[in-house]
């Protein structure tokens, strides 16, 4: 259904808006927010879809990582959605940080508790592109690119390699690499999909290992000092990722970030860095 327009202010000379609609693919009503960089006026832009974390809604990013600065030079439209159905009645939703309520995981929930309403993968992938063109007639190129922050890094990995040619190019902030392996992933997988072996199908490790596509680039900002990167549980395995890139010849540039921890403070020292890069594959 159509969206409507919650909110615009004006930032570096674009417009930023959050809009609500009904959503069919989550049955209920769904917020995103939209940078249009001011560039939009002349021409049809380019999209960048940002996925945030567990905990966020379409707000984080665009409050606390800077972005607009470089959107607006580069000209490009970020589209910023929320991380999970919102305003449903489920028992359980709303009892931890890390399932449920702000941690859709963008998959497609089967399991029935969630599944009328955890959609986010088809949310992300195919309603949510279809809403942003239809509120923005003739603003947008049909070029998109794909990035995100943890779970919302590996929501944007696993977009970008199940769907071979949607996006131009992929990056990401401490994304949860390997999700099979780790409890985020354990949890999601299990509540939303019923087994941790359902979500191979959802973990950019395993995607990657059987990935035969020609070769891309990937770049990923990881802080050395992130509290879920290591101690007992490491949530993020960079280094597995690395490896089966390697082994597949695709191009990863995996920046360790000495000193830097998990927070919106390290995506907004390098949000620059990972806008230019879509803007490179976008143009
Ligand atoms: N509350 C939790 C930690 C939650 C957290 O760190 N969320 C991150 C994303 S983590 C992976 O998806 C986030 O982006 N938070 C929002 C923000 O604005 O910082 C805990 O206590 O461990």
């Amino acid at each position: 259904m159509a969206a409507t327009v919650k909110s615009s202010v004006k930032v570096f000379g674009g417009l930023l808006q959050r809009l609500t609609h009904r959503s069919s693919a989550c049955a209920c009503d769904m917020t995103f927010a939209v940078y249009m960089p001011p560039q939009a006026a002349a021409a049809p832009v380019p999209v960048v879809y940002w996925l945030s974390g567990l905990t966020c809604t379409d707000e984080n990013f665009h409050q606390k990582s800077g972005f607009a600065r470089a959107a607006s030079q580069l000209g490009l439209c970020v589209v910023m959605p929320d991380t999970s159905p919102r305003g449903v009645q489920i028992d359980g939703a709303d009892d931890s940080y890390d399932f449920g309520s702000g941690a859709g995981f963008y998959v497609d929930a089967t399991q029935p508790k969630w599944r009328d309403h955890y959609q986010m993968y088809s949310y992300v992938k195919a309603e949510l592109p279809e809403v942003v063109a239809a509120a923005y007639p003739g603003k947008l190129s049909p070029a998109a690119s794909i990035c995100g922050h943890s779970m919302g890094g590996h929501g944007a990995l696993t977009l970008f390699l199940k769907n071979p040619g949607m996006y131009r190019s992929v990056s990401a902030f401490a994304p949860i690499c390997n999700p099979t392996a780790v409890p985020w992933g354990d949890k999601a997988f299990k509540g939303y999909l019923g087994s941790v072996e359902a979500g191979a199908a959802h973990d950019a490790t395993e995607l990657m290992r059987q990935y035969s596509g020609p070769p891309f680039k990937i770049l990923i900002d990881q802080g050395a000092a992130d509290n879920f990167l290591s101690g007992e549980v490491n949530q993020l395995r960079p280094d597995t990722f690395a490896a089966v890139c390697n082994e597949r010849g695709v191009e990863l540039e995996l920046r360790m970030q000495e000193g830097y921890d998990h927070s919106y403070y390290f995506i907004s020292s390098f949000i620059a860095d990972h806008l230019a890069f879509h803007a490179a594959a976008l143009k």
